[in-house]
């Protein structure tokens, strides 16, 4: 079954699928260490978060034309709309590109004409999230933030992402005070490696509108309790966490049953599926083989994902009549295969 979904948690340099790394390398004449896409998946085996990390910023030295992002972002939304993706609201690391000698205007180019176009020809909505590395620091982030404001109509929120641990989201504030002084969206990713901590700071003081993956929250039940109170969304990418070690290696243990349980208002989304092993509908397919998810466990999650969402409830509304469509035909499937047994 395909669930219309939204996807919050993507970072469209996730999205660089080896056989398009391989074509912009060679177009750009930028080295790599093979050029067999093959070879360059097979060596996408992670210990930790840095460890994916030190690969996926190598290999985004290929990305330099607006040609390179409009094609990636495109191909990224063209893929995921058929994995039943209404809305995505996608992260772009804009200091990584910068530190690769790329003009930020070629990057916004590329990536909102995608945009733009995805929305006509297979009729996605879609919007981006500019996302401050944090491992570069807070005075890098508002020289980043300056830098982007003339294009402020391009995107429609501020994120955080890259090394968690020893980066806290404390040392953000004033980025993060800035963008709320100019309406715009605010989500951090924590509680990925780092602890309860991370998470509590990032909702004091980034003041965040949904947490990005959050994991570590369930270690500290008060703060269960104000995600549950606050109805606080927590967007977790079960694939992405067995990939990157944060999760247990079988997802049948993966923390998402405990969120549930709690009655948290999580959703499903895949971080960086070029590298994690599989986009949204892939990752529903997973936790319902894997933890035996129901069909009402999974609708709850698609619908989660539209509440969740940065849409107007009118969006929403039509959006979750879909879920609600989808929900009556897979159990109605459900209970034909059921009368067949
Ligand atoms: O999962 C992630 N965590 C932090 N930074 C990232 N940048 C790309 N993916 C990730
Ligand atoms: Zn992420």
């Amino acid at each position: 079954m395909i669930w219309p979904t939204a996807e919050l948690h993507i970072h469209i340099e996730g999205t660089v699928e080896s056989p398009f790394l391989v074509a912009a390398a060679r177009r750009n004449g930028i080295a790599l260490p093979t050029y067999d896409p093959a070879e360059l998946s097979a060596r996408y085996v992670f210990a930790d978060l840095q460890s994916f990390l030190d690969v996926h910023y190598s290999n985004l030295t290929v990305l330099r034309t607006e040609r390179d992002f409009h094609d990636l972002a495109l191909g990224y939304l063209e893929r995921s709309a058929a994995g039943g993706v209404r809305r995505a609201e996608f992260f772009f690391d804009p200091q990584t590109h910068i530190n690769n000698g790329v003009d930020l205007a070629v990057v916004f180019a590329g990536l909102t004409s995608a945009v733009q176009e995805a929305r006509e020809t297979v009729g996605i909505s879609a919007d981006i999230l500019l996302s401050f590395l944090r491992d570069l620091g807070p005075d890098a982030a508002e020289e980043t933030f300056r830098a982007a404001l003339p294009f402020r109509d391009q995107f429609i929120g501020v994120a955080l992402d890259s090394t968690e641990i020893g980066y806290p989201p404390s040392l953000f504030e004033k980025v993060y005070a800035m963008a709320a002084a100019e309406g715009l969206h605010r989500v951090a990713h924590a509680g990925e490696e780092g602890g309860p901590e991370y998470v509590w700071e990032a909702l004091d003081l980034l003041g965040v509108e949904r947490v990005d993956h959050g994991n570590r929250a369930l270690e500290d039940p008060a703060l269960v309790e104000r995600l549950r109170a606050e109805r606080i969304p927590l967007t977790v990418c079960p694939l992405s966490n067995v990939a990157l070690r944060t999760a247990p290696p079988a997802l049948k243990d993966h923390p998402l049953r405990r969120m549930l349980d709690e009655g948290l208002l999580v959703t499903i989304s895949s971080d960086d599926p070029a590298y994690f092993g599989g986009y949204v509908d892939d990752n529903f397919a997973a936790i319902e083989r894997e933890m035996g998810l129901t069909s009402v466990e999974l609708a709850t999650l698609a619908a989660n994902s539209f509440v969740a969402s940065f849409i107007s409830d009118e969006q929403r509304a039509g959006y979750l009549a879909e879920v609600a469509e989808t929900l009556t035909v897979a159990e109605s499937l459900a209970s034909t295969r059921a009368l067949g047994e």
